[in-house]
């Protein structure tokens, strides 16, 4: 992809169905589980993006047969029916590049697997942090060694089976180590209790968490508002659909509510697994118009947007679309409780701060979130800096006229974002 590219607003009031790709949450948690159970499972609508290919290659590494269709969105997994059981090149790193899914999930199966391997990312992952979920494997059984830095990335981790019992979390920065533990959790010689001292963070990824467990076959379930407990279980292969990505779908939907016009976004709606579909309440709020069906989303720009106290501590990843909406707002926007996004693929915080700026808002950066005061009007032409973050990326595009550098970004969660905006007119 080029170094960067020009975005204008579309040339018109939109009227689209819309599918963003299958969703990095559900393809990895779904490869990961298939890896482990007993039998086939056959994904359909995977996402095939730079997340979920190192998660692939990470399990074929282990000896899991991962067969791709060509463009990746059924994948078909051979499990190994329990722990993995062998590591091809065991002295070459298992390489998570900056997926947080596949660091935090596979270190989990990693350390409840009787092998021996390394695991690595990029310079960003190996910031990001890991340290109470490798300090909770360890308490379980493992063996694990970070070679540059305390807790950190990269590591050797040597797996044994996981003791079970009862593990204590204090409030863990990312949402992701409980979700590990939980998918280590039916490999484990007795049920592992989690008891989240200090609360949930996150909480519909953990329940999405919960979901496929129980999808391929495991007893997975809430005993208290913050204790949870699975039982040792063997997994069961199956046909498992894959829904579209609802925080790619925010990007999608906000167009309408920025523009004008009618995006529908079919295959995700009020029955979906993922916390993010919630953003149209956001949208409603600010002064779009929302309809959501069971199984559909459909959002129409109303005319003007206004300024909003949110908290996103359930939805995280929307905040920087919520960030970019406020700047066509009318009104100031507060944004609370995403201090977590200061450890995301870059620090959000600090990145939006800096980029809205760009674009003329008066911005106040808290520890948790963003104070946001919008220009009376957006500066024309500023260039975006994203930090190697494709969420960065993906909202900024909805600024207006503005360029985006190194839209390749994108390619960790939706690779064709911008062939998306071409197609609506809105790449020079
Ligand atoms: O479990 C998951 O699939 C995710 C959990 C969240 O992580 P944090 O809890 O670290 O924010 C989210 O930001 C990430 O994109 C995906
Ligand atoms: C935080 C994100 O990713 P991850 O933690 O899965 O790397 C994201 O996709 O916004």
């Amino acid at each position: 992809m080029t170094s960067e590219v020009r975005v204008r607003p579309p040339p018109g009031p939109i009227l689209a169905a819309l599918t963003p790709p299958g969703s990095k949450s559900l393809t990895n948690r779904a490869l990961v589980l298939a890896a482990m159970s007993e039998g086939t499972s056959m994904l359909r609508g995977c996402l095939d993006s730079e997340d979920t290919q190192v998660m692939r290659a990470a399990l074929a590494r282990c000896g899991v047969v991962c067969e791709a269709s060509e463009d990746a969105s059924e994948v078909r997994v051979t499990g190994v029916g329990g722990p993995l059981t062998r590591v091809d090149e065991p002295e070459r790193p298992i390489d998570v590049a900056t997926a947080g899914t596949a660091a935090r999930f596979l270190a989990a199966v990693f350390a409840a697997s009787p092998i021996t391997c390394l695991v690595d990312g990029s310079a960003r992952m190996r910031e990001r942090p890991m340290e109470g979920l490798l300090q909770a494997l360890r308490a379980q059984g493992a063996d694990i060694r970070c070679t540059a830095a305390e807790d950190m990335l990269p590591c050797e981790i040597r797996g044994a089976r996981l003791r079970g019992g009862e593990i204590r979390l204090a409030r863990p920065p990312s949402s992701q180590f409980i979700s590990a533990l939980l998918i280590a959790a039916p490999l484990a010689d007795a049920p592992l209790r989690i008891v989240l001292e200090q609360g949930t963070p996150a909480r519909p990824y953990v329940d999405m968490t919960l979901a496929c467990l129980r999808d391929f076959g495991a007893d997975a379930r809430w005993l208290e508002r913050d204790v949870l407990e699975v039982s040792p279980t063997t997994l069961r292969g199956r046909d498992y659909h894959v829904e579209p990505d609802a925080s790619a779908a925010t990007y999608l939907l906000s167009l309408a509510a920025i523009f004008g016009g009618e995006v529908r976004v079919p295959g995700l709606g009020r029955a979906s697994q993922q916390g993010d579909t919630r953003f149209c309440d956001v949208l409603g709020r600010m002064g779009a118009s929302v309809l959501q069906g069971p199984e559909i989303t459909l959002v129409r720009g109303a005319g003007t947007l206004h300024g909003v106290d949110l908290d996103l501590s359930d939805m995280p990843d929307t905040t920087l679309t919520a960030a970019v909406l406020a700047l066509h707002a009318v009104g100031p926007t507060r944004i609370r409780g995403v201090e977590v996004l200061r450890h995301h693929e870059s620090d959000r915080i600090a990145a939006a701060a800096t980029e809205l700026r760009k674009l003329g808002a008066e911005v106040v950066e808290h520890e948790d979130g963003l104070d946001i005061t919008p220009p009376a009007q957006i500066v024309a032409g500023a260039a975006i800096d994203t930090y190697r973050d494709h969420r960065v990326a993906m909202a900024f595009s909805l600024a207006g006229h503005v360029t985006i550098r190194d839209p390749g970004c994108v390619a960790k969660t939706f690779p064709k974002y911008f062939e998306v905006l071409a197609g609506l007119g809105m790449v020079e």
